[in-house]
């Protein structure tokens, strides 16, 4: 059997006076697109930082490609591309200058052109990364994460916030990724739909709910995969777990 792409074996992540990630296991076949879906506070972001190594689980084990995230962090970075929620990048530089900066960290990136035209940022090269629009910004972050040609891909929220024209260039992006293995974030279920092979549906940090979408719609007996989020969570998505 082919090795998983991602393993994450009984994670526990706990914050001072929360359990975001309770006794979480799951796996990630290498080319697969996997969702990860739950209400706001589920633990989505949480389970994406641990992958990426930015956090150190309290418990459990997580692999990416056989790597230890937090102990072989060098290695993880060359085969792990990460696009975060409001990525933080240097204001004051140009859209150009923070590709090439990206670039520079990996032995085969991607020509700094093709990493732009597949956010379609071409046209705004020059500009400073302070003057982009949210959802430019946002694209940029997407285009950083693909830069090094990653085998795994972290995309939180790829496309939150975007315009339905944006929305489907990123999807086309994505689906293009046909050899990479891919974690997306989502609150958009047609977006989940069309592009995960798989998804882990995550409420109050634990997995609830996993497998291809249709599965996850039949085995509620729903309608749809929003229907099936709605039963399965009790809640709509988008809507905040405390308000439950
Ligand atoms: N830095 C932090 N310090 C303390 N608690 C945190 C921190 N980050 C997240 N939490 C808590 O951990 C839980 C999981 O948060 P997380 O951000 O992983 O959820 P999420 O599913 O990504 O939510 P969203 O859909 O809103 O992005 C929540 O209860 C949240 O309040």
């Amino acid at each position: 059997m082919t090795e998983p792409a991602v393993v994450v074996d009984a994670v526990r992540v706990t914050y001072r006076d929360a359990v975001a990630l309770d006794d979480v296991s799951l796996r990630v076949r290498p080319g697969e697109v996997l969702g990860v879906l739950g209400v706001n506070g589920a633990g989505k972001t949480t389970l994406v930082e641990t992958i990426a190594g930015l956090r150190r689980p309290d418990a459990g084990t997580v692999r990416v490609l056989g790597l230890d995230p937090v102990a072989q962090r060098r290695a993880v970075r060359r085969v792990l591309g990460v696009q975060l929620q409001e990525a933080r990048l240097h204001d004051a530089l140009t859209v150009g200058e923070l590709v090439d900066l990206h670039r520079a960290f990996h032995a085969d990136p991607r020509p700094a052109d093709e990493a732009l035209a597949m956010v379609e940022l071409t046209e705004r090269r020059d500009v400073r990364f302070e003057r982009l629009s949210g959802g430019q910004q946002q694209r940029l972050s997407v285009a950083l994460a693909l830069v090094g040609r990653p085998r795994v891909v972290v995309l939180d929220e790829l496309t939150t916030g975007l315009d339905p024209r944006a929305r489907r260039r990123l999807w086309a992006t994505v689906e293009s990724l046909t050899s990479e293995t891919v974690l997306l974030v989502s609150h958009a279920m047609d977006e989940v739909e069309r592009l995960c092979d798989r998804v882990v549906l995550l409420d109050a940090g634990r997995v609830v709910a996993e497998g291809s979408p249709a599965e996850v719609v039949d085995r509620v007996g729903a309608a749809s995969l929003d229907e099936a989020f709605l039963r399965l969570t009790g809640r709509a998505p988008g809507e905040d777990e405390d308000a439950a």
